[in-house]
């Protein structure tokens, strides 16, 4: 039988929108519950969170006994492989091809041969009418087709709770009742306790055991298919009726002074009460059957919950639900110590990670050619000027203070421990980072990451630690070039332009710096390269909703890398200061 899904209070808010509050229900192991609800409910929301990808402020989600809201990571991890999960368009990975999409788990978490992988792969494959296509990468096929690739890749490890995320959306009418044909007998063959969120009418009249509806912050209704679908209750009958007139509106905001102005003299019908008879044969239609005549055993199950009175219909309470709930949202200094604090540990994952097998060093090679392809232009095109001009100033300063001699020691040692570690990083955050952050924002909006997360697999791991050594490399890789290109364009103005000799730019500098000056940039640009990396990831993994939630993560990257680096530069230029003895002192 299928694992059990307990929710208890569960709360969530994002910023200032509560988005729903108190919600309690049980999805019934091994049976199938749909949700319902106006668009903007919450109800992806809700499905995330009973698998952990959002944390509610409030609640528990019990699966088989565990709290899903309050184990640490690790164990999340853990427990997520009891999980199979369809997003909303498929959340494929846009480089592998179809087949490799659906064979990823396997190769994963299993430890079949290659074979028995394509084995149960074509199975799947077959099953959801994708044989033929399985070459093609998710940019090359149409959206129905990756929602259909997605729900083979959440079936293909047997989960015992499969939670699916509006299977409908982008398919016609034919292949929706396919599909839902296809959940049915994926539920009598498996015996999985399944969720579906949907808008559909017809698929949440005939697919489900259970029906529950989120409006206006709370789960208004949840019960028994036979017993929701004959409620009077007015927000769920317009609903389920599709009719303009009723307390939904066009947008939850206006729904609010609509439900005002509603007449409700009919009433809600009583939590628990059952309406049978004529008007439940009228409008309960008959539920989906396999069509292998296989018998469903949770259809079995859920019968006898029902005529025990064990499965009563939740109905919230009217008061309640037009109750604003006041939202106590943190203030910015805490919030902002949050964000600080989540920071941090992501960058104390990523060095735990790095040393985690199996080291991925293709990735970590593509992204280190990636970032060095697009910084060394920019770096190397800021550094000629930058040289020139540390030099000129400290040429004529030193001149005004009669030790031009010492005018190569000054300039190379500003370039080597100030500037060409700062113009490296900056370039790396602005050209490199920017890029990493956008990428890993619009894999996250697309629920890629998501996806990764439910397979058991650590983004750290994965994505966040070849990114930032591969940022580190070209760090160090850019900070040497840099280095070099601006003591020669220093040396050329100061030798050219302001009449030093070339042995005196040489030879000041043998006098007053040492080794340690030369590996103190080195070690700024490792140290920057790693800021730079971690800043990028964490906005990429973090990104709000859409198109703006990418714009707003990168251009939140850029600004607080480069605030990071200026504080940090500081720091370490104070510490350096103070530790290392100059030479000559
Ligand atoms: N990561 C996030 N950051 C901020 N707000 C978010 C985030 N994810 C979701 N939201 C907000 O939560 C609300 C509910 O979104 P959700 O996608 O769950 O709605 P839905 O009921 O599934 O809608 P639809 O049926 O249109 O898909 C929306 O207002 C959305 O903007």
């Amino acid at each position: 039988m299928g694992g059990s899904i307990e929710v208890t209070g569960l709360s969530k808010t994002y910023g200032r929108q509560n988005i729903w509050h108190d919600v309690t229900l049980t999805l019934p192991p091994g049976e199938i519950t749909a949700m319902m609800g106006p668009s903007g409910t919450g109800k992806s929301v809700f499905l995330k969170s009973l698998i952990g990808l959002v944390q509610p402020e409030e609640g528990q989600v019990l699966v088989d006994g565990v709290d899903m809201v309050s184990v640490p990571e690790s164990h999340k991890l853990e427990l997520r492989k009891k999980f199979g999960i369809l997003f909303q368009d498929g959340a494929l990975f846009g480089s592998m091809s179809v087949y490799d999409n659906v064979a990823f788990p396997l190769r994963e978490h299993t430890r079949l041969k290659e074979p028995q992988v394509r084995d149960v792969v074509m199975e799947k494959l077959d099953m959801v009418g994708l044989v033929g296509q399985e070459h093609k990468l998710p940019g090359e096929i149409s959206g129905g087709m990756k929602k259909r690739a997605g729900l083979a890749r959440s079936l293909v490890t047997d989960p015992e709770i499969i939670l699916i995320d509006e299977p409908d959306s982008g398919l016609d009418p034919v292949r929706t009742s396919n599909l839902a044909q296809l959940l049915i007998e994926v539920n009598a063959a498996t015996d999985a306790t399944m969720l579906v969120v949907t808008h559909n009418i017809e698929l949440a009249r005939t697919l489900p055991d259970n029906i529950g509806m989120l409006y206006r912050r709370e789960l208004v209704m949840f019960g028994p298919r036979e017993a929701f679908l004959i409620t009077d209750h007015p927000v769920v009958s317009q609903f389920m009726s599709g009719d303009p007139d009723g307390p939904i509106g066009m947008s939850e905001e206006t729904d609010h002074r609509r439900s005002e102005a509603f007449d409700y003299s009919g009433g809600y019908p009583d939590a628990g009460m059952f309406h049978s008879g004529a008007r439940a044969i009228e409008v309960v239609p008959r539920q989906l059957q396999p069509r292998s005549g296989a018998v469903r055993p949770s259809a079995e199950r859920h019968r006898e919950r029902v005529a025990s009175g064990r499965a009563p219909l939740y109905v919230a309470d009217d008061e309640e639900s037009d109750q604003a709930r006041p939202i106590a949202r943190p203030s910015l200094p805490v919030r902002s110590l949050t964000a600080t604090g989540s920071l941090f540990a992501l960058a104390l994952d990523t060095l735990r990670n790095l040393f985690r097998r199996p080291f991925r060093a293709g990735e970590t090679l593509e992204q280190f050619w990636f970032v060095v392809s697009v910084s060394w232009v920019p770096a190397i095109l800021i550094s000629i000027p930058l040289g020139a001009v540390i030099a000129l100033q400290l040429g004529t300063l030193t001149t005004q203070l009669g030790a031009q001699s010492f005018t190569g020691a000054a300039s190379v040692l500003a370039i080597v421990q100030q500037a060409a570690p700062m113009v490296t990083t900056l370039v790396i955050a602005g050209a490199g980072g920017a890029a990493i952050c956008a990428e890993l924002g619009s894999r996250t909006i697309r629920d890629e990451i998501a996806a990764m997360r439910v397979m058991g697999l650590n983004p750290v791991h994965r994505l966040v630690v070849p990114r930032t050594l591969a940022c580190v490399g070209a760090a160090v890789l850019l900070n040497g070039l840099v280095s070099v290109v601006g003591v020669l364009g220093g040396y050329f103005f100061n030798v050219m332009l302001q009449g030093g000799t070339p042995g005196a730019y040489l030879s000041s500098f043998t006098a007053l710096a040492q080794i340690a000056d030369l590996w103190i940039g080195e070690i700024k640009a490792v140290i920057f390269g790693f800021i730079a990396a971690v800043v990028a990831c964490y906005r990429g993994l973090n990104t709000a909703p859409g198109p703006k939630g990418v714009g707003d993560s990168v251009n939140q990257s850029v600004v607080v890398t480069f605030l990071l680096l200026f504080f940090v530069n500081s720091v370490l230029t104070a510490l350096y200061l103070t530790l290392v003895p100059m030479k000559g002192a």
